[in-house]
């Protein structure tokens, strides 16, 4: 499928979803919404693809949501229309998303890169929620997810100043897993991609349910949850597999059943 606004690539068992519009910064438009979206679920159907990585450019991954694209729109319009929430078709995604994010991350582009499962940083991101400065706020979950990744006092101070934190000061604050000069940015998501992509399915698809599982639910609930997929993984060959493999002192050889 031919896009306008990504590049998609598969290496192989990990897609790679860039998004490709320079002159903008990356600015998520309508299309380019669609079209990750899209691109996302040709991964998820295809079988040979374990897990996916969503990144941009050296200067930005993206610069927010497209403000030209939206500084003209009223109420009626995005109301009806529901703006943005086709974005929620990612969090549909079972397959793993990593979020290679180098440079500016704001806005609509910090609430993608929260929407994928992990974030890898390069030493240059910057991330922020500006949308203060425009006189709106977020609109694609940055005031709950930021919250819950930084607490409240830091996602309090982002949204009300709109200030940018760099990326020691998320990797200190639990926004991002691990941070890498920008040189191995894409080398180190295809790297974790392509470890979890090696690992069985089933069981790399259960654990990420698991622990999104602990964003709604009570603990209790939650570990009732984790309790009952770990029980069921014990009908899965790859189990048996795994365990085997270890005991036998040999690379397990998964087939995702
Ligand atoms: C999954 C989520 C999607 C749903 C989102 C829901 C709600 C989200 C709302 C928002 O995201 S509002 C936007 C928040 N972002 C911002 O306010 C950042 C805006 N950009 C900047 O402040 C600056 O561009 C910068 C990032 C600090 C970089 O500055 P620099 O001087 O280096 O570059 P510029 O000359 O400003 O930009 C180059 C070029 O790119 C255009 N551009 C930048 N950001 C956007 C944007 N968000 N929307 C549209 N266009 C953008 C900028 O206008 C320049 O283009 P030209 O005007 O020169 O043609």
């Amino acid at each position: 499928m031919a896009y306008e606004t990504i590049l998609v690539e598969t290496r192989g068992k990990v897609g790679i979803i860039t998004l490709n519009r320079p002159q903008a910064l990356n600015a998520l438009n309508t299309t380019v919404m669609a079209e990750v979206v899209a691109a996302l679920q040709g991964y998820e159907a295809n079988d040979a693809v374990g897990a996916i990585v969503i990144t941009g450019s050296e200067k930005a991954f993206a610069a927010g949501a497209d403000i030209k694209e939206m500084q003209s729109k009223t109420y009626a319009e995005v109301f009806a229309g529901d703006l943005f929430a086709e974005w929620d078709g990612l969090l549909r995604i079972r397959k793993p998303v990593i979020a290679a994010v180098a440079g500016y991350a704001l806005g609509g582009g910090c609430e993608l890169a929260m929407m994928c499962d992990f974030i890898i940083a390069g030493e240059n991101a910057k991330f922020g929620q500006p949308e203060i400065t425009l006189g709106v706020m977020p609109g694609m979950g940055g005031s709950q997810r930021l919250t819950r990744f930084v607490g409240k006092s830091k996602a309090m101070d982002m949204c009300l100043t709109g200030r940018m934190m760099d990326a020691a000061e998320a990797e200190r604050s639990g926004l991002v897993s691990r941070v890498v000069p920008v040189a191995d940015l894409l080398s180190e998501a295809i790297g974790a991609a392509e470890k979890i992509a090696n690992l069985s399915m089933p069981a790399v698809m259960m654990n990420k349910e698991a622990v999104n599982r602990a964003y709604e639910t009570t603990l209790a609930e939650g570990l009732r949850f984790e309790r009952r997929l770990f029980h069921s993984m014990f009908a899965l060959d790859d189990q048996k597999e795994g365990m085997s493999a270890f005991v036998e002192k040999r690379k397990a050889n998964f087939t995702n059943r």
